[in-house]
Parts: structure tokens; C-alpha cells; sequence
């Protein structure tokens, strides 16, 4: 009998070229409800803060868990780029993986309930998106063609229904939405109870305020231009580092030929962070965000940016040249950038095929 039902049981998708990546600085009770979806998948924890302190990890759950003096340890001098006291320092994470799959979700994010009623398995519609090629070229009108019960619609040039492949996977929050600290100092209560029921191709040319709560990317197409910057502990600027590598990686994207898409899955996103706090992280990135949008707006790279790696340095490069101007901050992390490249590749030789190396050790 045993043998039939596990046989009965699907694979789920992806399930040994995928890590879920989890930023935290609390005892991780929250996979108690995502351990239907979550628990045939290897978990890599970011625990921040203080490394001396023990983070409770339910049982049943695959994973491995680095702090900081882990990442000090792993990575040098080279530790410099990763933020500390802040959820950009999740992006170790991906540069510790060995998949091809990234997903990553905050520990104050639960399972969503769709309009039916119905639990949403999160992490199997990012799939879905990632397998799925994006339409960034042509905008379809009736959303995400490869979706059931959808296609290209009349008009739509037949030379572009391939579409490309898909990079990133940007899922959405029912519940406390992810708005900046002065809108949620004008709006304490506001929930978005919208369940919005499309996925969408950013089209190229326009950059999105990614946000890192609930979000999927293809690691071998994009991963090293997911650095979420340097932010927090003895940085100028917080709650930033999301939309840091969401700018890099739509200009990387697009100049590479990548998809993003948004939209489906949503999650239920349960805690909103204090907004006076949150101003004093943002306050900064408010002004700056007004020079550094049109400066992502006007950068293009050459030809010869054939890989992320080249396409990232030479970005670096440019920030250096244009945004040291409007803060030294931009200068600091123009040099990040190259270390975080550097670090990469020093952890992810060319050589090494990313999804075949076995995961590291739970500690
Ligand atoms: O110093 C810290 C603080 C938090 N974390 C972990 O990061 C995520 C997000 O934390 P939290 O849910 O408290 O904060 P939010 O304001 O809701 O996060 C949103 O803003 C972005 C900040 O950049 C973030 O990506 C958004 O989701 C949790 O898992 C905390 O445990 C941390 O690692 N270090
Ligand atoms: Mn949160």
C-alpha cells in the first residue's frame, strides 16, 4: 500500500535544482505552514545579526545556515559586500548556492489564500513563471500567453511568440503591502486585499521596484547580478537593497535579452516593519532614487557585455563614474559590486556545472 501512495505522489518540480534562500534574525517557526510546499526543498539560512545566538529551524527541514562569522570565514576580506543588520545580506545566499533556482522569501511571509479559498503553493507558481519564457519585446494584451486559458492575442507578431527565456519570477503580498516608510506613515492601515489573478512581461526599457520578499530567479542566468548592495550596519541607506539589484538586473536583462515577470504568486505577508524606522533607513534612498532612476534609464552596455560578470563590472563602472557625484556612497559601492563579482566567481568557477555539486552541510 505504502509503495503505491509514495509512487502516487508527484516530484515536485525542481526539487534538487532549487535552493529557498531565508534572510533572518528570528527562530523560523513561519515553515511550519509553508511545510506542504516547502520541505522537499533545501533551505539556505542567512541568519544576521548577532552569531552567537541559536536560530530554531522547525525539524523535517533540509538546510544549511550561515552567519556572519561564517561569511567572514568563507569569504575574507571579501565579507566587506555583504551587508550586515539588514535582509541584504540574503544575497550570500545565492552565492552560496550550487542550483540553478533561487527562491527566496522573508520569515514574517505566509501562505496566501486565493479567491477560492485555496492554499497558494507560492514556490510552484514561480516555477511555473521561470519555465515559462517572458514577452519582453511585444506587450500581450491578455497578460501571460503560456498560461492556461491564454495566448498571444490577434495583432500579436508571430515572429516573437517564442518569446525569451525568463530570469526572474517578482511575486506579490496580500496583507501588509511593501510600501515605502512615508506612505505607510500616511496610510498605517492599509491592507491590500487585492488578489489580482495575471502574471506580466515587464517590458524592456522599463525598469520595477523589485522587491525581495517573494522573490524566484533562474542562478545561472542572472545570479550575479542579484548583490543586494550595501546597506544597514554603517551604511547610509536601508531597505534599498532590493531595489538596487532589481535596477542592475532589468538593464542586464534587458540588454542581455532575459525576461521579468510580475505578478502571481501572492503570499500573505503578516508583519509591518515601524515605519519611523524604516524612514530613517529610507530617507536617503528617497532623494537619491530621483538621480539614480534616470541614471538606469540612460545606461546601456556594449556589445562585447556578453556574460552577467561583464555586464555587472562595467555597470559598476559606470556608477562609479556617474552616481560618485551625487553621494561617496556610490563610490564605496561601485567597489562592492567588483568584489561581490569577484567573490562569485571565486565560489562559482565557470567550470563547476551550478545545479550538479551537492548542497553544503546543515550546521
Ligand atoms: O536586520 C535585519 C532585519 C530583518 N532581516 C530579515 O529580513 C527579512 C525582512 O525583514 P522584515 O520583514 O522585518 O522587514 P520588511 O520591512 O517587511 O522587509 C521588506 O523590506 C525589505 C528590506 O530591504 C525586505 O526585502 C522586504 O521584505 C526577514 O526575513 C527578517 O528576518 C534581516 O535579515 N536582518
Ligand atoms: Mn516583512
Amino acid at each position: 500500500m505504502a509503495d503505491s501512495a509514495a509512487a502516487a505522489k508527484p516530484t515536485p518540480l525542481l526539487k534538487d535544482e532549487l535552493d529557498i534562500v531565508i534572510p533572518t534574525i528570528r527562530n523560523l517557526d513561519f515553515l511550519e505552514m509553508w511545510r506542504p510546499f516547502f520541505e522537499p526543498y533545501h533551505l539556505i539560512i542567512v541568519q544576521d545579526g548577532d552569531p552567537s545566538k541559536t536560530i530554531k529551524v522547525p525539524d523535517g527541514f533540509d538546510y544549511e545556515l550561515y552567519n556572519r562569522n561564517d561569511i567572514n570565514k568563507i569569504l575574507g576580506p571579501k565579507a566587506s559586500c555583504i551587508s550586515f543588520k539588514d535582509s541584504a545580506c540574503r544575497c550570500f545566499g545565492y552565492m552560496v548556492s550550487k542550483k540553478k533556482y533561487i527562491y527566496t522569501i522573508d520569515d514574517d511571509c505566509f501562505v496566501a489564500k486565493d479567491p477560492s479559498g485555496k492554499m497558494i503553493n507560492a514556490l510552484q507558481q514561480h516555477i511555473k513563471n521561470l519555465l515559462c519564457p517572458s514577452t519582453p519585446f511585444f506587450f500581450n494584451t491578455l497578460y501571460d500567453p503560456y498560461t492556461e486559458g491564454a495566448d498571444f492575442v490577434r495583432g500579436y507578431p508571430f515572429s516573437l511568440r517564442e518569446g525569451v527565456p525568463t530570469a526572474v519570477s517578482h511575486g506579490l503580498w496580500l496583507n501588509i503591502p511593501d510600501y515605502d516608510a512615508p506612505t505607510q506613515l500616511v496610510k498605517p492601515l492599509e491592507r491590500n486585499q487585492r488578489y489580482v489573478d495575471a502574471v506580466l512581461t515587464i517590458p524592456k526599457g522599463t525598469l520595477f521596484p523589485m522587491c525581495g520578499m517573494n522573490l524566484a530567479f533562474d542562478r545561472e542566468l542572472i545570479g550575479p547580478a542579484m548583490y543586494f548592495g550595501l546597506m544597514g550596519d554603517g551604511q547610509p541607506i536601508g531597505r534599498y537593497d532590493d531595489m538596487w539589484a532589481g535596477w542592475c538586473v532589468k538593464v542586464i536583462c534587458d540588454h542581455l535579452g532575459l525576461g521579468v515577470k510580475t505578478g502571481l504568486p501572492y503570499i500573505w505577508h503578516s508583519k509591518a516593519s515601524n515605519p519611523f524606522v524604516n524612514l530613517r533607513k529610507e530617507y536617503k534612498g528617497i532623494f537619491w532614487q530621483e538621480e539614480i532612476i534616470p541614471f538606469f534609464q540612460a545606461a546601456t552596455l556594449p556589445k562585447d557585455c556578453t556574460t552577467v560578470q561583464k555586464c555587472y563590472i562595467e555597470l559598476s563602472k559606470q556608477v562609479k563614474d556617474k552616481l560618485s557625484k551625487v553621494d561617496p556612497y556610490f563610490d564605496k559601492l561601485a567597489d562592492a559590486m567588483v568584489t561581490w563579482i569577484e567573490a562569485w566567481d571565486e565560489l562559482n568557477p565557470p567550470s563547476g556545472a551550478a545545479s550538479k555539486v551537492p548542497n553544503g552541510k546543515a550546521k
